[in-house]
């Protein structure tokens, strides 16, 4: 995958998770990740978690189907929702899609539906009288040290609306305004909505959602490192260094009409 990237390699001489920042000195270069959705319009990011159990069963289902003893590190699956009313309510989410995929929909229905607007989550969740609609989901495992050059996901395939997953292990994932957005924005005098790149940490079993400026006029990405440094929890000041695990990411995004065809290179 053309985006994935291997990170400098960094040791470690811990064996937990969280360590404090005095006890690892190398955290100078490192960028301190929030832990909160910053505010950047379209983006949220619910403090809340998916259920340990279906982590748990996604994890086994995934390793054991795609990636254990593979040398692979990205699937690509395709559902397409329907509106047969003979069909039962989980075609609504993406015949075709494995069932584990399924369950994971429903629950993030109903995980997301008090933390984004309304018509948002129609889209991300449709009606049972709404046009079909192809959905493709991507599988990305990252080991630590991997992660993701900057982009926005592609114009000419994917839709507004996407979902991420972060299953397994946490990262930081980066937003940096693009360059015609920035311009725009320079009439704005306000220093926060200013501000052109955000670091948000993305705990184990965290969801976000991208829409609007979000999606289209701010790049993601995530960091190559071992490491992340984040700051303390309910605005406690002390940073917390956080050794990356491996991580499997989810991610669901509408095709756009014309485009679920399969092939060619992802972004
Ligand atoms: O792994 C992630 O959370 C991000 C994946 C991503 O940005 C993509 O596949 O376009
Ligand atoms: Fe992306």
């Amino acid at each position: 995958m053309a985006l994935r990237t291997a990170g400098q390699a960094q040791s470690s001489d811990s064996d937990s998770d969280v360590d404090s920042l005095f006890d690892e000195p190398c955290t100078s270069s490192l960028p301190v990740a929030i832990r909160l959705a910053p505010p950047i319009p379209g983006l949220f990011v619910p403090p809340v978690l998916l259920s340990q159990e279906l982590e748990d069963q996604i994890m086994e289902e995934c390793m054991r189907l795609y990636f254990d003893g593979r040398d692979v590190n990205q699937i690509m699956l395709f559902g397409r929702t329907t509106t047969d009313l003979r069909e039962d309510i989980d075609a609504r989410m993406g015949k075709g899609l494995p069932s584990f995929l399924i369950q994971l929909l429903h629950q993030l229905s109903t995980m997301l539906q008090p933390w984004i607007p309304c018509d948002l989550h129609d889209h991300l969740f449709p009606s049972r009288d709404a046009p079909p609609r192809a959905r493709q989901a991507i599988l990305n495992l990252y080991r630590p040290g991997e992660g993701i050059s900057p982009h926005v996901d592609l114009l000419n395939r994917f839709d507004d609306g996407i979902i991420g997953v972060s299953l397994s292990g946490s990262c930081v994932m980066s937003f940096e305004r693009v360059a015609e957005a920035t311009r725009d924005m320079k009439q704005c005098n306000d220093l926060e909505d200013n501000q052109k790149r955000w670091d948000l940490y993305l705990p184990e079993r965290s969801v976000l959602v991208l829409s609007k400026d979000a999606r289209y006029s701010w790049t993601h990405a995530i960091p190559g490192r071992t490491h992340d440094l984040v700051e303390g929890e309910d605005g406690n000041q002390e940073h917390h260094l956080i050794k990356r695990g491996t991580r499997l990411s989810i991610t669901f995004r509408w095709l756009l009409q014309g485009a679920d065809i399969v092939g060619g290179t992802e972004g």
